[in-house]
């Protein structure tokens, strides 16, 4: 793996206007196709480390302390997939009018780049024929359109803030895979934001561990998953339910 740093993040501290500290000194490094997992509770800041990255501070949080050196363009994939989709415009037109302006390619082009980033999403030949409407596709199709959207800018790192939380469990893992197999595919290097320790370990080879806005912990997944030096690690590495396993039939009982 190569070992350039894309982005260097040293002491960020996020201020609230009511002086409230809510990202304090947090330090991590990204290098070029290196993915990031950013866990924790809900709360923790993960969410506030990710938009300081793109330069999209809420109103009335502001970088108080620290520095961020970045050395690629970032996109990010939110949350909510139907809230960053405009409702009255086709999807295929609004992935295309991503390319056009960041790529500065003919209307022409940009609706064929955009229809090729679709395919590369897997997403269905009659998505991508007929023009469709957000309200028309189904969650995981908005996820992979607006993740369409943040590679339409190609950028050197994407940022994704819980991208899978409002899926099911099976599309999930499709997009999980998908996002993977793309980043083998145009190199990016990704922070994925989760509160799901199981979704982070599977995409990130590094973990940041975060509680109430500091960074309690980093390392390689396996070796923060396997030695946890935080108690605060430990006691998120416990509460990953495992899949229970079946009793006997005949038993009476369905799990043992
Ligand atoms: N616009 C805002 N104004 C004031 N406080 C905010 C704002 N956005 C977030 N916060 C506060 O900053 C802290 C960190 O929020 P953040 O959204 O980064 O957490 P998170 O770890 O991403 O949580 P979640 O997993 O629930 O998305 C929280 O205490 C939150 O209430």
């Amino acid at each position: 793996m190569a070992t350039t740093p894309v982005l260097e993040i040293e002491d960020l501290t996020l201020t609230a206007k009511t002086q409230e500290v809510l990202v304090k000194d947090v330090s991590f490094s990204l290098n070029q196709g290196e993915s990031l997992g950013l866990v924790g509770e809900s709360g923790s800041g993960k969410s506030l480390t990710l938009r300081a990255v793109l330069g999209l501070l809420p109103r009335g949080i502001e970088q108080t302390g620290g520095v961020i050196r970045s050395a690629a363009d970032s996109a990010m994939v939110f949350q909510d997939p139907r809230g960053a989709l405009d409702p009255l415009c086709p999807v295929v037109k609004q992935v295309a009018e991503v390319v056009y302006y960041r790529q500065r390619l003919s209307r022409k082009a940009s609706r064929a780049a955009a229809l090729e980033l679709l395919h590369m999403l897997g997403l269905p030949d009659s998505l991508r024929k007929t023009d469709r409407y957000p309200g028309q596709l189904s969650g995981g199709q908005c996820q992979r359109i607006v993740i369409a959207m943040a590679l339409a800018c190609k950028p050197g790192i994407l940022l994704c803030d819980e991208p899978t939380t409002a899926l099911d469990v099976t599309v999930q893992k499709q997009i999980m895979e998908t996002v993977g197999r793309l980043q083998q595919e145009l190199g990016f290097a990704m922070i994925f934001v989760t509160h799901n320790l199981a979704v982070a370990a599977a995409m990130c080879s590094r973990l940041a561990v975060m509680k109430k806005g500091e960074i309690v912990e980093q390392g390689s997944t396996l070796s923060v998953l396997q030695e946890p030096q935080n108690p605060y690690t430990q006691m998120l590495i416990n509460s990953v339910l495992p899949v229970p396993e079946l009793a006997p039939e005949g038993s009476g009982v369905l799990w043992t």
